[in-house]
């Protein structure tokens, strides 16, 4: 019977692991399957590798904008001391220390490869080959997340492409690398190649960083260009060669670009191609749609969370995903209460209005909720309201020619904020108080009476409201 769980969780990244911590919270018994290392993709070659990389450029760079501390910084950063900090962050790429945590949290580990296998059934391919059904009283979840996608661009796949994962986890900086894509993963890699010596040029096809307000991706262009970042917009990838010289790559306008490296960076697909779902009636390859329990409609026992879901494709979005799923789960099985109503202990109601997304370059982009252009399709009563970050007190004091924008999308009607953009120096930080606001539906009238200190950055929300003015709200 040892073969036997309340809930088995498929993929023990980020999300899977979380779920499987709630739902031993709440009274079960839980297996997880994991067939490469415990804690996914964000802990060994996403998130936290490429932050450990931006943060040396970030901090030096934040150095130098302050008289006085200028003077200090006498030197580039320090190539391998960068790469040590990160290999130090990602443990070695061991991942003892999560296997560790599971022992602790009471959630059994099994490694190999699962697949669905029948109802409430997986079925792990270990190592070695031999396989091994686990059977689940309640309930399976699915949290393979995702992995880099590779369009059909001539010659690319053959070329053997940097992913993400080659570039978090690089022992070396390329000469030269050329990037295909303009989302987020394009602007924080430049980001880094380009600060540890590397010439950079980016390949993308429309604008960067499309879906955001339009500034974010205009201002992050011109810092890359400052920087000496090749950005060419509106550029297609037709055709891509490697040689023993390194990459060519061929535009849509019929230009070479020649680099030692080529990194792809056009969005994800979710891992559901080779995990069984046919089982549940489901299509393989597809991202697995759930309701805001995390349940797969039709089929009672599975859930699904985090990247393999194509709902938001971040850690924290999945994590709060698989705390709900993990509770839910827990309470179906026990008979407790469900509470899935919109923003109900037992649902992922956030994940429709009030996702934050901080893209780390240089300078930073942190938005939440809605653009002007989301709300305006969205058919809201929008009113856009601006403000130079630059003219904030805080700001000035914070870095000598402090360069930003914000920008709050209210919805007139409900008198809310409904979604905003920071772009600046140091922004990340400011973001958490919006998606508050959000979240909570406090009315602008009351936000009059949250008094950022002076002298902030969060002055900003000062102003914002100013800005409004007092008699619209
Ligand atoms: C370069 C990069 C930087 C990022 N930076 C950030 C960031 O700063 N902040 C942020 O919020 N998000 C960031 N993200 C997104 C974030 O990494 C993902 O949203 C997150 O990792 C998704 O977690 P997950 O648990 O759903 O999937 P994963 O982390 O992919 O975990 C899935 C796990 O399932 C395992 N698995 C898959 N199939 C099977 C199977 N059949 N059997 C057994 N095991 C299986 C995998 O090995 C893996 O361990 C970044 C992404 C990239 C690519
Ligand atoms: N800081 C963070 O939160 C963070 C950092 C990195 C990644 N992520 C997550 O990882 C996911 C993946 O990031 P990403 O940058 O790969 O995806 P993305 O969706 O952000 O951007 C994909 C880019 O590729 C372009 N593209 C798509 N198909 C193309 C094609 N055939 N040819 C040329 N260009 C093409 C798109 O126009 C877009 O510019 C994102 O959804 C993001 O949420 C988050």
């Amino acid at each position: 019977m040892s073969d036997e769980y309340d809930l088995i969780v498929l993929g023990a990244g980020t999300v899977g692991e979380n779920i499987a911590d709630r739902a031993v919270q709440g009274g079960l018994s839980v297996a997880i399957v994991e067939h490469e290392l415990v804690g996914g993709e964000c802990s060994y070659w996403a998130c936290t590798p490429s932050k450990a990389l931006l943060r040396p450029l970030a901090a030096r760079r934040a150095a130098k904008a302050v008289r006085g501390a200028r003077e200090a910084v006498t030197g580039d950063v320090d190539v391998a001391e960068v790469l040590a900090r990160r290999d130090w962050f990602v443990g070695d790429w061991s991942d003892e220390g999560q296997v560790t945590w599971l022992e602790s949290a009471d959630i059994a580990l099994v490694r190999g490869h699962g697949r669905l296998s029948g109802i409430r059934e997986v079925t792990v391919t270990e190592g070695d080959g031999a396989e091994r059904t686990l059977r689940a009283r309640h309930a399976v979840a699915i949290a393979t997340g995702s992995r880099a996608a590779i369009p059909p661009i001539d010659g690319l796949a053959e070329a053997e492409p940097w992913t993400s994962r080659d570039a978090t986890s690089a022992n070396e900086i390329p000469g030269s690398l050329a990037i295909i894509g303009g989302g987020v993963v394009a602007v924080e890699m430049a980001t880094v190649f380009a600060g540890l010596g590397a010439t950079v040029t980016v390949l993308a096809r429309t604008g960067v960083l499309g879906g955001f307000e339009p500034f974010a991706g205009e201002r992050v262009v011109d810092a890359l260009r400052a920087q000496g970042v090749d950005v060419r917009l509106d550029t297609e990838t037709v055709r891509v060669r490697r040689d023993i010289a390194g990459v060519t790559i061929t535009t849509g306008d019929g230009v070479e670009i020649h680099a030692d490296e080529v990194l792809v960076a056009t969005g994800r697909v979710p891992r559901s191609d080779d995990i069984g779902i046919e089982a549940a009636g489901l299509e393989p390859g597809r991202p697995i749609s759930t309701d805001d329990t995390m349940r797969v409609p039709g089929v009672d026992w599975l859930y699904a969370a985090g990247d393999v879901t194509g709902r938001v494709l971040m850690t924290h979005q999945g994590k709060y995903e698989a705390r709900a799923a993990g509770d839910v789960i827990a309470a179906r099985a026990t008979g407790a209460p469900v509470d899935d109503a919109p923003w109900g202990r037992h649902v992922a109601t956030a994940d429709h209005s009030a996702v934050p997304q901080v893209v780390f370059g240089d300078p930073e982009v942190a938005a939440v909720g809605l653009t002007e252009a989301a709300a305006r399709d969205a058919g809201i009563d929008v009113a856009v309201v601006d403000y130079d970050l630059g003219a904030v007190a805080g700001a000035k004091l914070h870095a000598d020619r402090y360069a930003g924008h914000a920008r709050a999308i209210i919805d007139k009607s409900r008198d809310v904020l409904v979604g905003a953009t920071f772009v600046g120096p140091d922004v990340a930080e400011l973001l958490h108080a919006a998606t508050i606001a959000i979240v909570g539906e406090v009315p602008v009238k009351r936000l009059w009476h949250a008094v950022p200190s002076y002298p902030t950055v969060s002055e900003v929300w000062l102003r914002l409201c100013e800005e409004y003015g007092r008699e619209s709200a």
